[in-house]
C-alpha cells in the first residue's frame, strides 16, 4: 500500500457511463486526513454520480475507490453503503419521520452492533455536539429545517465514520442559516478530525466549507485548488466564466500591446505570444479612483449591504464588473485603476499566459 492509497479517500480512473452520457471520465482524486473536499460544478457535470459511487449507492464501470486503504469498489467488487463505515447528510435531511430523533441516531449504532448503554451515550454526545442536547425524544417534524439538518449531521457522525459525505447539505436553508450552519459544520469536522466530501453548485458554500474545491466539467475535474487560488487564478476561461470571477474580455496581443475593446493596453514585460487572447479582470483587482487611467461611467450599481456590485461602461465598448464600498449614481463619469498583478490571461488554445499590465495600463483615447 502506498502513502496515497492509505488516505481516507483515494480514487483512480473512475468511470461511469449512462447510455451515451459519460457521467465520470477516468477521474482521479484523493482527500488527505482532516481535509474537506467540495465537488463544485454546473448541473450534469457528474458531482452526484461521484458522491454516489463513493457512498456505494452506485457501482462505477471502471476504476477504483479506496477508503483508508480498503478497496471498496473496483472491477471485481462494490461494497454496499452499510459496509463502508461512512456518514451521509442529504439535502432534504432524510430523517425517518416515524422515529424520534434519538431513534434516528440509534439506527446506525444498531447496525454497528453497539449495546443499549453505549448507544444512548453516543446519541447524547452527538446531539450535544450539534446543540440539540435533550431533544432525543422529539419527533423530526417538530423541528425547524436548520434543526433537522443538525440532527442529520449528528446521525452522520454518531457512528464515527471514516468519511463524511454530504449532498448539498445547506441548499434547503435560507441564507443566514446557511452561513451559520456552514460554520458549525466546519467547526464540527475540525473538532472531530473528520475527512469530508460534499457536493454543491453554490461556490460560496464551497469556499466556506472546503479546504480544496474540485471544479467538475463533463465528468472530469477541471481544476482542484484551495478556494482562494481557485477564485484568484481560475485555470481556464470556462472556469472563470463558471465562477463569475470578474470580466472576461477577448483581446489581441500585438508586440507590447494588448488590444481590448478598441483600447490599447500596454503590457509588461513583452510577451512572445501574438494573436487572440482572453483576459480576466477580477472584481477585486479594480477600484474607482479619480486618478485611475481607465475612463468610463457607472452603468449599473446594486447595493449588497457590505458593498455595491457595479458595472462600469468603458469608452469604446466593454463593461467591467466591480465590487466597491462606495459608488456614485448611475451615469456618473468615473475613472478606474487596476491591480496589474490580478490579471489572468489565456491564449486561444486555452493555455495560460503570464502577462502583466504596465502601471498606467490604458491609453485613453483623447
Ligand atoms: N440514473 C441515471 N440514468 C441516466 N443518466 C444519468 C443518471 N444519473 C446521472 N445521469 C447523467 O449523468 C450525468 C451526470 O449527472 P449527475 O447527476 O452526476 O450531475 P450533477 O453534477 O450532480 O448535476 P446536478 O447538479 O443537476 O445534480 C448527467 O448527464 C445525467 O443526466
Amino acid at each position: 500500500m502506498t502513502a496515497d492509497t492509505a488516505l481516507p479517500l483515494h480514487i483512480r480512473g473512475l468511470t461511469k457511463t449512462f447510455g451515451d452520457a459519460a457521467a465520470l471520465v477516468e477521474l482521479d482524486v484523493s482527500v488527505p486526513q482532516g481535509q474537506v473536499l467540495a465537488l463544485l460544478g454546473a448541473s450534469g457535470c457528474g458531482k452526484t454520480t461521484l458522491l454516489r459511487c463513493i457512498a456505494g449507492l452506485m457501482a462505477p464501470d471502471a476504476g477504483e475507490i479506496l477508503i483508508q486503504g480498503q478497496v471498496v469498489a473496483d472491477r471485481n467488487r462494490c461494497l454496499p453503503p452499510e459496509r463502508r463505515k461512512l456518514g451521509m447528510v442529504f439535502q432534504d435531511y432524510a430523517l425517518w419521520p416515524h422515529m424520534t430523533i434519538g431513534e434516528n441516531l440509534a439506527f446506525p449504532l444498531h447496525m454497528q452492533g453497539l449495546g443499549r448503554s453505549e448507544r444512548s451515550r453516543r446519541i447524547q454526545w452527538a446531539l450535544e455536539l450539534v446543540g440539540l442536547g435533550g431533544m432525543a425524544g422529539r419527533s423530526p417534524d417538530t423541528l425547524s429545517g436548520g434543526q433537522q439538518q443538525r440532527v442529520a449531521l449528528a446521525r452522520a457522525v454518531v457512528g464515527q465514520p471514516r468519511l463524511l459525505l454530504m449532498d448539498e447539505p445547506l441548499s434547503n436553508l435560507d441564507k443566514s442559516l446557511r452561513e451559520q450552519l456552514a460554520l458549525e459544520i466546519r467547526t464540527l469536522i475540525d473538532e472531530l478530525g473528520l475527512t469530508a466530501v460534499f457536493v454543491t453548485h453554490d461556490q460560496q458554500e464551497a469556499y466556506a466549507l472546503a479546504d480544496r474545491v474540485a471544479v467538475m466539467q463533463k465528468g472530469r475535474i477541471a481544476q482542484l485548488a484551495a478556494p482562494e487560488s481557485l477564485y484568484n487564478a481560475p485555470a481556464s476561461p470556462d472556469i472563470a466564466r463558471f465562477l463569475d470571477a470578474g470580466t472576461l474580455l477577448e483581446g489581441q496581443l500585438l508586440h507590447q500591446t494588448l488590444l481590448l475593446g478598441g483600447q490599447a493596453v500596454e503590457i509588461c514585460p513583452q510577451y512572445a505570444h501574438q494573436g487572440p487572447v482572453q483576459v480576466l479582470f477580477p472584481r477585486r483587482g479594480l477600484s474607482l479612483d479619480a486618478e485611475g487611467p481607465i475612463k468610463g461611467s457607472i452603468s449599473q450599481r446594486v447595493f449588497q449591504g457590505e458593498y455595491y456590485a457595479v458595472r462600469v461602461q468603458l469608452e469604446n465598448g466593454p463593461q467591467l464588473k466591480m465590487q466597491v464600498s462606495d459608488c456614485p449614481p448611475v451615469n456618473t463619469p468615473v475613472r478606474v485603476s487596476m491591480n496589474a498583478e490580478a490579471l489572468c490571461a489565456w491564449s486561444s488554445d486555452g493555455s495560460p499566459i503570464d502577462i502583466k499590465l504596465k502601471p498606467q495600463p490604458f491609453a485613453i483615447p483623447a
